[in-house]
């Protein structure tokens, strides 16, 4: 069975409702709402399993929250929810499952896909994943040396490389410190000549990780970590004690000269940038030890639970995915910021980019038809509270609506004096600020004290008031460790989810970045070539001649 919005949404009652309700919501101010209902917080947050989702600093009231329930409901968003874990082919494209909920559901489920229990696969990938990772911490793989392993490079691009990355640093109090993670996904040659320079190739052990083991990226990377290591002195005989790689694609890992002993599987019912909890996720394991790594399992699973358990008023996916519809299609945002308020989390913004403008960067339905509206939002962010210092003056003050989440965890990692309360209020007073603004009335007396006559209040009283009514998310985690993090993560995937059904768009495809690849052959080939033969338009004709005029050393 394929599950799909049968409907274009922008017909649907509800959303019609929505754009009435939005021009009465014109005039509405969150402030005044949380003066009118002292019981707002409250009401507009959800916890589960130690994450808060406070959603109540955003431009909605009891009848938004009810519209956009009665849009999901509308959507048959309970029908998608269930067709997602169930296994429908519900990337209709491709005609696959996107059963990432499998790979961290419990070993004593199970889940039939063409009647092959795939819980029991995935628990079979994960105990090759733990002989591995014994393996390296205890010693017993050794390099071509008769070394142990010091170092790991993961070589992989996209979803073989950012959420790796994401939990690999978010989980560095957790480290066993038993080796170092490095990632090359750039082809770059700069990007490997940096991260060779730190590396001794008899100590290092390198992952390819790469679901179709055809990325060009990928690819040209280990050819020259192979090269490296034969320059270094490895034999081809002992190059097996260096290379794994993690690949649905077996046949190309053995081809490139992989050790069949050494291949990782992975399966076409996962999306690559859905992949971290497979054997995609082998960094993660090799730094925080496969104990955690379960843990993190866990955590996202717990989330999957409440995602298809918690009724939709309460459910943090399903919110957090509306708050985002309502604000792209009816108050015209067109970017949302994502804010984490702590340094282990730096990568999440990188991650989210590829999960949500990887899924949702679509503007057509299933069935092929033009969705007439806006889908998903670019987004952007980095960590608190450097962008303070930076981006947030156009948060704050800049001519477009821009909702942003902000994500902390009440207990620091690392606590030194009073950092995390600093830290804290920070959080809080940007959102605050956001909320709030600063009155013309509150500036001008302001101005008035520190003496400034009244031709100079009227001149400075514009640029310093701050309007306010801004939206915002906080997420809080009691702390940042593996489950709580598996649960953040989850969190963002199911959200996409929802707003993918919502817009009636497949979040499981990218064929867009197909065309990138296409041309980058041609024009590689025509970088080559050293007669006159045209690209097809002026510019990248222009762009190769002055490639090929100015190149100082021809490439080998
Ligand atoms: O894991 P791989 O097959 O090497 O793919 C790596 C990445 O390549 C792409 O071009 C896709 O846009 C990504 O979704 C994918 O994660």
């Amino acid at each position: 069975m394929h599950y799909q919005n049968p409907r274009n949404s922008s017909q649907l009652p509800a959303w019609l409702a929505l754009q009435t309700h939005r021009l009465q919501m014109n005039n509405f101010n969150m402030q005044a709402a949380f003066t009118a209902h002292p019981q707002r917080f409250s009401k507009f947050s959800i916890e589960h399993e130690g994450v808060v989702l406070d959603f109540s600093k955003n431009l909605i009231d009891e009848q938004t929250l009810q519209l956009l329930i009665q849009l999901a409901q509308q959507c048959q968003l309970d029908s998608a929810i269930a067709a997602m874990f169930r296994g429908d082919c519900i990337n209709s494209t491709e005609q696959r499952p996107a059963l990432h909920a499998a790979l961290r559901m419990p070993a004593d489920k199970q889940l039939l896909l063409d009647g092959v229990d795939i819980v029991a696969q995935v628990q079979q990938a994960h105990a090759k994943m733990h002989n591995l990772v014994e393996q390296v911490h205890s010693g017993s793989w050794l390099g071509y040396t008769g070394k142990r392993i010091t170092d790991v490079v993961n070589i992989g691009i996209g979803g073989s490389f950012l959420g790796p990355q994401l939990a690999v640093e978010a989980l560095q109090p957790f480290s066993l410190n038993k080796v170092n993670c490095h990632f090359l996904a750039n082809i770059d040659s700069s990007a490997f000549y940096q991260l060779s320079r730190q590396l001794d190739p008899e100590t290092t052990l390198f992952i390819i990780s790469s679901k179709s083991f055809g990325t060009l990226e990928t690819l040209k990377n280990a050819l020259a970590v192979r090269q490296w290591l034969l320059n270094l002195g490895c034999s081809t005989a002992d190059l097996s004690k260096h290379f794994v790689a993690v690949s649905s694609n077996t046949d190309k890992a053995i081809e490139f000269g992989i050790d069949p002993a050494n291949i990782l599987p992975m399966w076409d019912w996962v999306g690559g940038r859905y992949s971290l909890w497979s054997a995609i996720g082998l960094p993660i394991a090799l730094t925080v030890g496969m104990d955690n790594f379960k843990q993190m399992l866990a955590g996202a699973h717990s989330m999957d639970q409440h995602f298809q358990q918690a009724p939709f008023a309460e459910n943090m996916p399903v919110i957090m995915a509306l708050l985002g519809v309502w604000y792209v299609n009816f108050w015209g945002a067109r970017s949302q910021a994502v804010l984490p308020y702590d340094n282990y989390l730096q990568s999440l913004p990188d991650y989210l980019q590829q999960l949500d403008m990887e899924s949702n960067g679509k503007q057509v339905r299933h069935d092929g038809s033009p969705l007439g509206y806006d889908s998903g939002p670019v987004i952007w962010g980095n960590i608190g509270t450097n962008g303070q210092h930076a981006y947030h003056q156009l948060l704050l003050q800049g001519s477009q609506l821009i909702p942003a989440d902000f994500i902390i965890a009440v207990n620091s990692q690392n606590p030194i004096a009073d950092h995390q309360q600093w830290l804290y209020a920070n959080c809080l007073s940007q959102s605050q600020a956001l909320m709030c603004g600063k009155k013309r009335q509150a500036v001008e007396d302001e101005l008035r004290e520190k003496g400034c006559t009244e031709d100079e209040i009227l001149r400075l009283a514009p640029h310093k008031e701050i309007l306010g009514n801004r939206p915002s998310n906080s997420l809080i985690l009691d702390q940042l460790d593996p489950k709580r993090l598996g649960a953040l993560i989850a969190l963002y995937e199911h959200k996409v989810y929802v707003q993918s059904v919502i817009w009636g768009v497949n979040a499981f495809d990218q064929w867009g970045v197909e065309l990138g690849k296409e041309l980058g052959d041609k024009i590689y080939q025509l970088l080559n070539q050293p007669q006159k033969q045209a690209a097809t338009d002026a510019s990248t004709q222009g762009l190769i001649k002055l490639y090929k005029d100015k190149l100082t050393s021809s490439p080998p």
